[in-house]
């Protein structure tokens, strides 16, 4: 996506040395890197890369280990429309919660995958758009077999009616239609996605927009991130093998997708350097404010540090690598570090 990267650029080349660090940020173009693609990656590009970025790319010689959809075996796949539309609700659920502030994960990413997962197996019609417009709190608990109220679960279930409704408005009430409209084209996907499920609301300084949210303002500038319409259009690509509903011919136009795990495993690796402070309150788990400056840092240096690396893997190797699979990649090492010290926001818009 050329607006996330092109943003993803203007936020670390403006990013303070008090909070995320990249090296090889482009301090000095401050002030003329605007949002015109073009010439953010001008400047961008004219800054020599001897940075951390560098040493991680020599050390591994370009060879991103593989890492396969599904390595942890939790999703429904049957092949067919029903895969799309699973993975479209669960993506679509993955409000994340940031259990963080707290002591123990409520409902994670594992639990989601593999409640719908179980619920589709009980029940072929579960997430059918019908289904989806209707379901209760309650209900919803009971479809991924959840003990207790679920955490955030009126918007859950908020959004869960707005999929459905819009699903059955548009799409004949199936998210394989949503794809095929999109031509084969993961650009054109995610402009449906934004397009179809707009939900605005104001949250603390930012204004996230889209269920499935998509740009953040930062001093009056539009981010865009676009996390989770990215993952289903990542999900769909690892789960057909690129082939059938998976199949898009830009799918190398896709970025990471900046959550909290990311920026961790890059800060472990030393590509993402944090200021004292803030260095201080990840480590001490205090909130980071969402749609903070140093959130929003946080998350933009990870995909202009990734962007980066696979343009060099590209020009040291000749390796032309997705940054879907250095995404699976790190976000798989990330996850099973369960002592990595990450950033605490909480927020919904993840
Ligand atoms: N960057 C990135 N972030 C990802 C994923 C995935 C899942 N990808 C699937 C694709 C193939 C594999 O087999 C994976 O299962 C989830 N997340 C994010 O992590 C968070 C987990 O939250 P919690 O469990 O509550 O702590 C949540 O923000 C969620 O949005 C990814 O791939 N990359």
């Amino acid at each position: 996506m050329e607006a996330v990267r092109a943003s993803a650029a203007w936020v670390a080349s403006r990013s303070s040395h008090d909070n995320v660090d990249l090296q090889d940020r482009p301090v000095l173009f401050l002030s003329v890197v605007t949002f015109c693609p073009a010439v953010s990656w001008w400047y961008i590009e004219s800054i020599a890369c001897c940075s951390k970025i560098e040493k991680v790319v020599d050390k591994i010689q370009g060879n991103v280990p593989k890492v396969e959809w599904d390595f942890e075996g939790i999703h429904y796949f049957d092949n067919g429309p029903l895969t799309v539309q699973y993975l479209f609700i669960l993506d679509a659920l993955l409000l994340l919660l940031l259990a963080s502030l707290g002591t123990d994960k409520d409902l994670s990413y594992d639990h989601l995958a593999s409640g719908l997962k179980l619920a589709l197996e009980k029940d072929k019609t579960a997430l059918d758009a019908d289904r989806l417009k209707n379901y209760t709190g309650p209900e919803l608990r009971h479809l991924l077999n959840w003990p207790r109220p679920l955490p955030i679960e009126e918007e859950r279930v908020r959004l869960l009616h707005e999929v459905g409704l819009e699903l059955e408005r548009s799409f004949g009430g199936q998210a394989a239609n949503l794809v095929k409209s999109a031509g084969n084209s993961a650009a054109t996907l995610i402009e449906l996605i934004t397009r179809h499920f707009p939900v605005q609301q104001l949250i603390g300084p930012c204004l996230a927009i889209g269920l499935f949210p998509g740009s953040f303002t930062l001093k009056g500038h539009q981010v865009f991130l676009y996390k989770r319409a990215q993952i289903f259009v990542a999900d769909l690509w690892g789960a057909f093998k690129g082939q059938n509903y998976g199949e898009f011919h830009d799918i190398n136009s896709i970025t990471i997708f900046a959550d909290y795990i990311v920026p961790a495993v890059l800060r472990e690796l030393g590509i993402l350097k944090y200021g004292s402070n803030l260095s201080c309150s990840i480590d001490s788990n205090c909130e980071i404010v969402p749609g903070s400056e140093e959130e929003m840092e946080i998350r933009a240096c990870s995909i202009y540090a990734v962007e980066k690396m696979r343009d060099l893997i590209s020009k040291k190797f000749g390796k032309q690598l997705l940054s879907i699979d250095i995404d699976l990649w790190l976000w798989s090492c990330g996850v099973q570090n369960m002592a990595l010290s990450h950033h605490r926001t909480l927020s919904i818009y993840y």
